[in-house]
């Protein structure tokens, strides 16, 4: 873990180094796309809800988002994936070559919002948008099914799956369109412990295998420690502490460092 002293990055703008230098999936071939935040506010009628955030999210990094409930961070996820739009300030998108983008992006709820008349395969393809041929989309399908280990349950009706599976199926239709950037918000806070504790693994490992930029919004403190290659805490839309985490991956949940680190993001947050 650190916090280094801020430097300019690609685009002549302030980050701290070791996140360009240190991130395995930052390579020519990931699909991952860098993220620029500049001025971002964001009000809803006369209540300001974000105010004027600037902050660069590296190609293939693993951002979490923290914070109290109502400090703004589904706002945050919302903007980035185009759901909503901002009051003022700019979020554009750099690609591999380091050239401005337009953003490949999906976002995962914690509702898996399937649909309940489409079998899981179909339910995928959706993901895909239009002009995909029949064939080619279930091939897509089916690969994106064995990435969240749910090949067998194609054929099968939403409501037949447990809660678990249903996440798996919404991710997998996120990850059908190979995004750039993919949004989480919240994903498993609907789950289990146990089924929680395997689905955090699953999405590090097709994160890890992807390389997409990940931005993941969560209740959890050690979810986002055990996770992330950086936290951010939101207080009241703006950003209270910004965190890198270097540990090596797997990472050993409740390992004493580990447990330091939450520490601080719970002091950051409940200050
Ligand atoms: N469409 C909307 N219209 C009006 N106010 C909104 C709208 N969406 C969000 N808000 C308000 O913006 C604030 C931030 O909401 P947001 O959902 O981003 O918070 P959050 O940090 O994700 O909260 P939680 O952790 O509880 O999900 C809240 O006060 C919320 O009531």
């Amino acid at each position: 873990m650190s916090i280094s002293a801020r430097t300019k990055n690609v685009w002549g703008r302030d980050i701290e180094p070791e996140y360009e230098a240190r991130s395995p999936r930052q390579r020519r071939d990931t699909p991952g796309v860098g993220i620029r935040i500049e001025g971002l506010s964001k009000s809803f009628g006369d209540v300001p809800v974000l105010h004027d955030l600037d902050l660069d999210v590296p190609a293939g990094q693993f951002l979490a988002i923290v914070g109290k409930s109502g400090c703004g961070k589904s706002t945050l996820l919302r903007l980035l994936v185009g759901l909503d739009t901002p009051t003022s300030g700019r979020i554009s998108f750099v690609g591999a070559d380091g050239a401005e983008t337009e953003p490949s992006s999906r976002i995962v709820f914690q509702e898996p919002r399937l649909l309940p008349w489409a079998s899981i395969i179909d339910n995928v393809i959706v993901g895909l948008g239009e002009g995909v041929d029949r064939r080619t989309a279930r091939r897509k399908a089916e690969a994106a099914l064995a990435e969240v280990q749910l090949a067998e349950k194609a054929p099968e009706w939403p409501s037949r799956l447990s809660g678990g599976q249903r996440q798996r199926a919404a991710l997998a239709r996120a990850l059908v369109s190979q995004p750039g950037f993919l949004a989480l918000d919240e994903p498993l806070g609907a789950l289990d412990a146990l089924t929680r504790i395997t689905m955090q693994a699953l999405i590090e490992r097709v994160w890890r295998e992807q390389g997409f930029t990940a931005l993941f919004v969560t209740h959890d403190v050690g979810e986002a420690v055990a996770l992330a290659d950086r936290v951010i805490v939101l207080d009241e839309g703006r950003i209270a502490l910004d965190i890198a985490i270097d540990h090596p991956r797997p990472r050993q949940r409740g390992a004493a460092d580990l447990a330091e680190i939450e520490g601080r993001l719970l002091k950051g947050i409940f200050k």
